[in-house]
């Protein structure tokens, strides 16, 4: 497998604090990985760097071995990285077709939809874009809430939701900003379900940053773990589990079992 995303010596300051030192990892097309680390880490920076949303302080960013650094987010996305943020993103008066219509739209500027929007090339567009959203409701079991606002579908289905959009604009790596934050029980386990099918479905590499560590021993090929801006570990979930420092660090205090 070659490496997709190849982060190297990446360093992330805020004034005196060094929220990334020195980070070196890489993520290979076809793995999930996982980024863990305890409150505080870097993980949210390393993802906003790797995004386009921060610009490192140091180091480099390449996916399908080009430089990302210093581009723009909606760069990065049409490069095919797209990440989903912790918080739910959806527009809430929109429909649930309509959200993920957006996220379809995401590597198009609006200007080109704009100007061709009445063409009949426009209509083409727009009818396969909703062919292939339709198509990944149906996958991802939202198709019975296609007309409902997304601001009126359950918290569970919102997050559901978010991946949806994230995979409508097709990418080759889905960045997941702990997608079972705030779910119940039963809805983190359908998530990471529902993370492993589209990572088959959809033909999609994930990194996944999550502190329910029953689903990141569950489904990630690799773990790669922060510590204070510093990677202390790397590699499989059964050498991670057993990893001293990070038990140490960060297990510890988690539930693994
Ligand atoms: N915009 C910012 N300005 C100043 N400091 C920041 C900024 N963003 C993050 N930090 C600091 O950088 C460090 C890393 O934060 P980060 O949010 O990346 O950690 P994290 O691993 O994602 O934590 P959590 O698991 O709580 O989400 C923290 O000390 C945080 O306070």
């Amino acid at each position: 497998m070659s490496a997709l995303l190849e982060v190297e010596q990446l360093s992330r300051r805020f004034g005196g604090l060094n929220a990334l030192r020195n980070v070196t990892f890489s993520v290979k097309a076809g793995e999930i990985v996982g980024l863990i680390g305890p409150n505080g880490a870097g993980k949210t920076t390393c993802f906003n760097v790797v995004s386009g949303v921060l610009p490192p302080s140091d180091g480099s960013i390449r996916f399908k071995g080009r430089s990302i650094v210093g581009m723009k987010p909606s760069a990065v996305v049409a490069e095919g990285l797209v990440r989903t943020f912790q918080a739910t993103t959806v527009f809430p008066a929109a429909s649930v077709l309509e959200n993920v219509m957006r996220g379809a739209f995401a590597r198009t500027p609006v200007s080109l939809i704009g100007s061709v929007f009445n063409t009949r090339a426009a209509r083409d567009v727009l009818a396969a874009a909703r062919e292939r959203c339709e198509g990944l409701l149906d996958r991802l079991a939202l198709a019975r809430f296609r007309d409902q606002p997304a601001g009126e579908l359950p918290y569970g289905y919102q997050r559901r939701l978010g991946v949806a959009i994230a995979l409508a604009a097709e990418p080759q790596l889905l960045m997941l900003d702990e997608p079972v934050a705030g779910l119940n029980p039963e809805e983190s386990a359908e998530m990471g379900r529902l993370i492993e099918t589209v990572h088959e479905t959809e033909n999609v590499t994930v990194l996944l940053v999550e502190h329910h560590m029953r689903l990141v021993m569950g489904i990630c090929d690799r773990i790669v773990v922060l510590d204070h801006g510093e990677k202390i570990a790397e590699g499989l979930p059964a050498e991670i589990r057993a990893d001293r420092k990070v038990i140490e660090a960060y297990l510890g205090t988690e539930d693994v079992t």
